[in-house]
């Protein structure tokens, strides 16, 4: 089990880590999400004794990283897949890797094995495509047999196929009872991948539960309603509206309504004699759950290209641009949805 403790990390002025207590636990896959510059790397380089906390601690099962009897037989990472020297094969850096651990050699054959870099294995490693980087990154983590194991976005650059290798790769490492810490952008893969999640905004802990609680304390269930024409849809919105619901238009023409149920919003559509081409229940994905969460929280945010023939964003989706006083209204609140613990804690002068 990994567990931190009031972790926090100061870089000169910089707080890229403030007060986060979480714990790992072993048999499950832990997400660790949040928004770019959040503290993800920061806190995985304090798990594993590479940064020193400014305050707090971090362990792995009882021990700080560097007290832990023969660490890399315990522990394993994958934290910067380009971390290599390009003129070694990858078979010469796992060998290296292994013996300054004292793992015997057939292990090396093993784990290339294992992440289908066999036929590679004495190429000079700077010829990698991203992909086979990553790859080779997973050997080293697994190298060992850890039971404890980091990764700092393993998919990124993996085709699908490849995406589809980690995923199984992390569910397999999971049910063997190991701890896995996993980070990533992307939402739909830790929604396939991801037991529980840690979210983390400007350094701080935003939720730390299930991905099914997640999902549900972050989002509401919502129904999609189309209707065939915009006078009809106009009219459906101002008696949807009326009943008390929630109605957002979506990009292909149909509404989203919260706050009424499926054959209440028949009936409202019935009595109002408006014929409906659509009426289907929604679940919001991980990913909309995970933006209204961390909304307040993104420190780097696009401005819209004002070139010409470029188009302003759909409706439904968040604008471009500083982010507005009102920044939350982008997403308004569901009914049932549990407040935002960032929005209160975002003008705190100890975080920067
Ligand atoms: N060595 C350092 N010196 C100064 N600032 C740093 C250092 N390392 C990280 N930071 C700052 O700490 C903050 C957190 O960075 P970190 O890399 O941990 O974020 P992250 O969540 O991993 O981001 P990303 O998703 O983009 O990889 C950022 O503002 C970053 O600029």
């Amino acid at each position: 089990m990994i567990e931190a403790v009031g972790l926090t990390k100061r870089y000169g002025a910089k707080t890229a880590v403030h007060n986060l207590s979480f714990q790992v636990r072993p048999g499950a896959v832990t997400g660790f999400l949040g928004p770019n510059g959040s503290g993800k790397s920061t806190t995985m380089r304090m798990i594993l004794g590479l940064d020193m906390p400014t305050s707090g601690r971090v362990t792995i099962g009882g021990h700080p990283y560097h007290k832990l009897p023969n660490a890399p037989r315990q522990v394993g990472a994958l934290l910067d897949a380009k971390a290599v020297h390009g003129g070694r094969s990858a078979r010469m850096h796992l060998l290296s890797l292994a013996q300054l651990a004292g793992i015997p050699a057939r292990r090396v054959d093993e784990v290339l094995g294992v992440v289908g870099l066999q036929d590679v294995a004495r190429k000079r490693s700077k010829g990698f495509s991203l992909g086979m980087g990553q790859r080779l990154g997973i050997a080293a983590a697994l190298l060992g047999d850890p039971a404890v194991l980091l990764f700092d976005e393993p998919v990124n650059g993996l085709d699908p196929e490849g995406i589809l290798w980690v995923r199984n790769l992390m569910k397999r490492l999971a049910a063997e009872g190991r701890t896995v810490f996993v980070s990533s952008h992307l939402m739909s893969e830790m929604a396939l991948t991801a037991d529980h999640l840690i979210v983390i905004g400007r350094g701080q802990l935003l939720a730390d539960m299930s991905v099914k609680d997640f999902i549900s304390a972050n989002s509401a269930d919502f129904a999609r309603v189309r209707a065939p024409e915009p006078e009809s849809r106009d009219k459906l919105t101002a008696a949807l509206v009326e009943a008390g619901a929630q109605v957002l238009p979506e990009p292909d023409g149909a509404l989203r309504v919260t706050g009424l149920t499926l054959p209440r919003i028949s009936d409202i559509a019935h009595d109002a004699d408006i014929r409906l081409w659509e009426l289907s229940p929604h679940q919001a994905s991980l990913e909309e759950a995970y933006m209204r969460m961390t909304q307040t929280a993104v420190d780097y945010r696009s401005t819209a290209d004002r070139r010409h023939g470029f188009q302003a964003p759909p409706p439904g989706l968040p604008p471009t641009g500083p982010v507005p006083p009102n920044w939350g209204e982008a997403y308004p609140a569901l009914p049932g949805e549990q407040p935002n613990p960032y929005t209160t804690q975002r003008d705190s002068k100890d975080v920067r």
